[in-house]
């Protein structure tokens, strides 16, 4: 797996914003959207991109397109929902699939309680969109599942992760080619498993309470 941080003072600005517990739900949206902007930036630097022919107004050149089939964007709801405007305004022309997790706050099992995506994935480039990295349940199940699709690539962009949630992610997918985006690397997990200094649930701070 390869792990880029993202060392850019606009995201720094806007994750402290992000992080602040008086940021109210709307501005969170707002900030994760333009969170995603940038990292998607360079989450998007290697997708496949084939040769296209056109005339300007003064001549013929050949350009350059996205290759068919086009990245297959998937955000894991609830939370990675709050990260996918962001993301299509970058990749206007992506596909999009969902997957619905939850992890279990008491057990730390994940539920896979929805799943809506293309059968068969063979050839496509995934990038899933799930803004915390905690304790790494959550990605490994979900990067197995599209490998196990037929996936032929995955981008993963998270906005915060813990070093625990690395560690197990690289050991629960070892021998599948995964890059990891993010904004920042935080300290630790708490008792809770939950990010420290993180942001708090970020279902919750976008979405309000969950059940
Ligand atoms: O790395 P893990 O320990 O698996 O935790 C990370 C998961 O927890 C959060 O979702 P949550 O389960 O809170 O669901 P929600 O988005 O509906 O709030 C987050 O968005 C990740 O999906
Ligand atoms: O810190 C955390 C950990 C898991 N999920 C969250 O939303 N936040
Ligand atoms: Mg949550």
């Amino acid at each position: 797996m390869r792990v880029h941080v993202v060392d850019h003072p606009l995201v720094a600005h806007k994750l402290t914003i992000l992080r602040d517990k008086n940021t109210p739900s709307m501005i969170f949206r707002q900030l994760t959207e333009e969170l995603v902007m940038l990292l998607g930036y360079e989450a998007t630097r290697g997708v496949a991109v084939e040769p296209r022919e056109i005339e300007t107004p003064v001549s013929r050149m050949t350009g350059t397109q996205l290759k068919r089939p086009r990245p297959l964007i998937v955000p894991i709801l609830r939370a990675g929902l709050g990260m996918l405007e962001g993301m299509v305004k970058m990749a206007p022309s992506a596909e999009v699939g969902f997957l619905g997790m939850a992890r279990n706050e008491e057990t730390l099992d994940i539920v896979t309680y929805a799943e809506r995506l293309p059968n068969d994935l063979t050839g496509r480039h995934v990038i899933v969109l799930d803004p915390m990295l905690a304790t790494g349940g959550t990605l490994v199940e979900a990067i197995r599942f599209l490998y196990e699709r037929g996936a032929e690539r995955v981008t993963c962009v998270c906005l915060l992760a813990a070093p625990e949630g690395i560690e197990r992610l690289e050991k629960g997918i070892e021998g599948l080619e995964v890059d990891l985006y993010l904004a920042a690397i935080d300290e630790r997990l708490n008792e809770k498993s939950y990010i420290v200094p993180g942001l708090g649930d970020a279902g919750d701070r976008l979405y309000g309470l969950a059940e």
